[in-house]
Order: C-alpha cells, then structure tokens, then sequence
C-alpha cells in the first residue's frame, strides 16, 4: 500500500497512534540536539523541536512525501523534564509528580506543500505516590524512554487521577491537531 507521509519519529507510540486513525506511513526516524535553549519556554522549545525534527528528516529524504514529526515534553512549574537516565532520576521525577497537577505539551510539525504546526497542552493530575511503587514502577522498565518518567497508556494509568486536554497528546501524538494539519495537506483521516 503507497504511503501517505512519512514519520519522522523512533517513538513506537506515535507509529501506533498514526495506524489507529488509518494513516499509512512509513518511518524515518532523525537524531537533533534536543537541548533546551537558556531561558527558552516550553512551549517555543516543543515546537522548534517539532520543526527541527521534521525539517532534518525533509532534508534527508529525496522524495516528496510529506513528513511529520511530533515532540511531547512533560513540565512541571514551568520546568521541563525530559526522559529519565536512570532509576534515582525517575525517582526525582515521579516524586516530584506526586500529589499534584503537572502539564504536557505536544507539538506536531507537517512538512508538504507547506508547513504547519500545531501544539495540545494537557493538564494530569497524579495521585500520591509511595517510595515502593515509584521503584517498583521503575522495576517494571516503562518509564526509562518517556517524557516525565511515566507513561499515560501504561501501568502509569493507575497513578493518574484525572486528565484535562489530549490522551492521545499526552501519550506523544496529539490526534485531533494532527487530523488538522493533515487535512491542510488534504490528507483526509475519513471523507
Ligand atoms: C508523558 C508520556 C510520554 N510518552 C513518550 C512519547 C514519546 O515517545 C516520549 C517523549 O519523547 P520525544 O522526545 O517527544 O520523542 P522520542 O524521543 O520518543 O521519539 P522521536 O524524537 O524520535 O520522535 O515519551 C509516552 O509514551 N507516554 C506518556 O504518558
């Protein structure tokens, strides 16, 4: 089946997203300098990476597919966390999320004709969390590739009292703005 776009993106959970509302793609996954500029707010810095992730890709591709590229950064008063490197690092992430609200952001970029962005932001609320489940949790091997040390669609599910925003966002496509950009490249999910 020819392809509708590519992605540019090694997350098994965007491919998995994609599929579920029937885009067909094929996957070509780029490596940039995902570190914060000094000063820079999460917004601007998921959406420049966003960019950078689907121009790189762009440019490494001789053919015209359009490329989507996604980044999901979790943030916590104002501070944005990235994925843990080791359990001690989890653990100063997820303590942190205890008990409290924290947001996600999620920008998409789509390079075709032209380019468009779009980001969700969505707020989670956990529930206290104790020093054994937090290593338990880090035991079971979920957290080590996700933003924030957590995964929303995973036994992390159990820890999250309440959700205002994007599942779909949250877990690192944000489904309705992508349907959006798609349609702008007249990609249409259904008629
Ligand atoms: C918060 C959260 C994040 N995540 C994942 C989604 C992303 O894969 C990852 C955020 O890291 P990203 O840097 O956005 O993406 P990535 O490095 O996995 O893939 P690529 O840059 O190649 O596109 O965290 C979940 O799966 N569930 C969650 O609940």
């Amino acid at each position: 089946m020819t392809p509708q776009l590519v992605l540019a993106s090694a997350s098994p959970r965007r491919s998995e997203l994609l599929r579920q509302i029937g885009i067909r793609h094929l996957i070509h996954a780029v490596d940039i300098d995902e570190t914060p500029w000094p000063g820079e707010s999460p917004l601007a810095y998921v959406e420049r990476v966003a960019s950078e992730k689907s121009a790189a890709c762009r440019a490494l591709r001789g053919d015209a597919l359009p490329v989507l590229a996604a980044d999901t950064s979790v943030v916590c008063d104002g501070e944005i966390m990235g994925k843990p490197e080791n359990g001690r690092h989890a653990a100063r992430m997820l303590t942190r999320l205890s008990g409290r609200e924290h947001q996600v952001y999620s920008a998409v970029s789509l390079r075709g004709d032209g380019h468009w962005q779009a980001v969700s932001v969505s707020r989670v609320k956990f529930r206290c969390l104790s020093e054994a489940e937090i290593g338990a949790y880090w035991d079971s091997g979920e957290p080590r590739d996700k933003a924030g040390g957590y995964a929303i669609q995973g036994l992390a599910s159990i820890f999250i009292e309440s959700i205002t925003g994007s599942f779909s966002g949250v877990m690192g496509l944000p489904l309705f703005e992508t349907a959006q950009l798609l349609a702008k490249q007249g990609i249409r999910v259904i008629a």
